[in-house]
């Protein structure tokens, strides 16, 4: 499972926890403006606006998960599995095979405008990156500091759809996961008011219960409600280190702990990583299963204008801060 998120303060935020049983051996990518994509069947890009996100590389080609680009328009793949059904190759329109979608919108867009009138073009297509690397059954979520939307290739086509709470996991199709937030609309963070029987002495005897009812679960449909909760109630000062701590706990409630959720005898899914986009200054943050502690690779201080791709290692291990020895 996975759940992302958006948040804003002075700045933009966009991030993600990628929550499995394993690892693809990922690293954080920048891929500089003149590092030339060749896209399988509309051809080479040889500039672009420049990217960084976590990726995984193979044959010199940054396999992205969540990205953002310089221009301040981010985006991130979830499962969907079951339900996503990419197209074949058909006439007049720019075939994009499923594992190019995030470097085809973010080396060209500016804003979520730009990529709306991109999508118009788009067929998203059945193309594997390699036999090792087969298709991997996504749905998207991009987003600018004005809005996010969500797309879903299915059977019956593209489906492009506003998304107003800025957040999105994993199945059901995008409209059922709104929907069900109609049944959450009593939730608060306030203290709830007697409304049960003005007859009985009812208490509110203990501090959250404005929120009894809130899922607790891991399932996708109850962390798509529990994040999107957490999400539009989150306050936080508009400092950087404020956000970002913020919302590294708005991805917090929808973290995974090795054991809670089992998929296969022993194989457990837990929060490999989860990520914090500045998307407004082009700093990519993250922390792992393995090491709490926030690391970062700011975009701007690399070369941008190469036409090589610029690798970090994911920092794994704790490191914890004697405060005695
Ligand atoms: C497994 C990841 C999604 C995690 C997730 O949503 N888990 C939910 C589990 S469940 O549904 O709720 O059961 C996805 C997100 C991005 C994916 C990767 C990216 O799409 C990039 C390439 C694409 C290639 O086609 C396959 C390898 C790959 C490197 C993908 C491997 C894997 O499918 C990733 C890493």
């Amino acid at each position: 499972m996975c759940t992302a998120a958006t948040y804003k303060t002075k700045d933009f935020y966009f991030g993600r926890t990628l929550d499995y049983e394993f690892s693809y051996g990922d690293q954080i990518v920048i891929t500089p403006r003149n590092y030339a994509f060749n896209f399988r069947h509309v051809g080479d890009m040889k500039n672009h606006y420049a990217i960084i996100g976590m990726a995984h590389v193979a044959e010199d080609y940054p396999l992205y998960y969540d990205a953002m680009n310089e221009k301040g328009v981010a985006m991130a793949g979830l499962n969907f599995v079951g339900n996503a059904v990419y197209a074949a190759i058909k006439p007049d329109v720019e075939n994009i095979a499923q594992f190019e979608f995030i470097p085809w919108i973010l080396s060209q867009c500016s804003s979520l405008v730009e990529v709306r009138e991109l999508l118009e073009r788009i067929n998203i297509v059945n193309t594997p990156f390699s036999e090792q690397l087969p298709l991997a059954q996504l749905h998207w979520i991009i987003s600018d500091e004005n809005e996010s939307i969500t797309v879903e290739s299915m059977s019956d086509g593209l489906h492009i759809y506003d998304n107003p709470v800025g957040v999105l996991t994993n199945n059901p199709p995008f409209p059922q996961q709104m929907f069900q937030l109609n049944n959450y609309m009593y939730l608060s963070p306030k203290q709830p008011r007697n409304t049960f029987c003005e007859n009985l002495a009812l208490d509110a005897y203990s501090r959250g219960m404005g929120g009894l009812g809130l899922p607790g679960d891991l399932s996708s449909s109850s962390r798509f409600v529990r994040v999107a909760f957490t999400k539009v109630n989150a306050i936080s000062g508009e400092s950087e280190e404020e956000s970002v701590s913020q919302f590294f706990h708005i991805l917090g409630s929808v973290d995974q702990q090795r054991g809670c959720c089992e998929v296969a005898d022993g194989k457990y899914e837990i929060t490999l990583y989860t990520s914090c986009c500045n998307v407004t200054k082009g700093i990519y943050y993250y922390n792992t299963y393995e090491n709490h502690q926030i690391s970062a690779v700011d975009m701007h201080v690399e070369n941008l204008d190469s036409d090589k791709m610029i690798c970090y290692p994911v920092i794994q291990g704790e490191r914890i801060n004697y405060q005695n020895k």
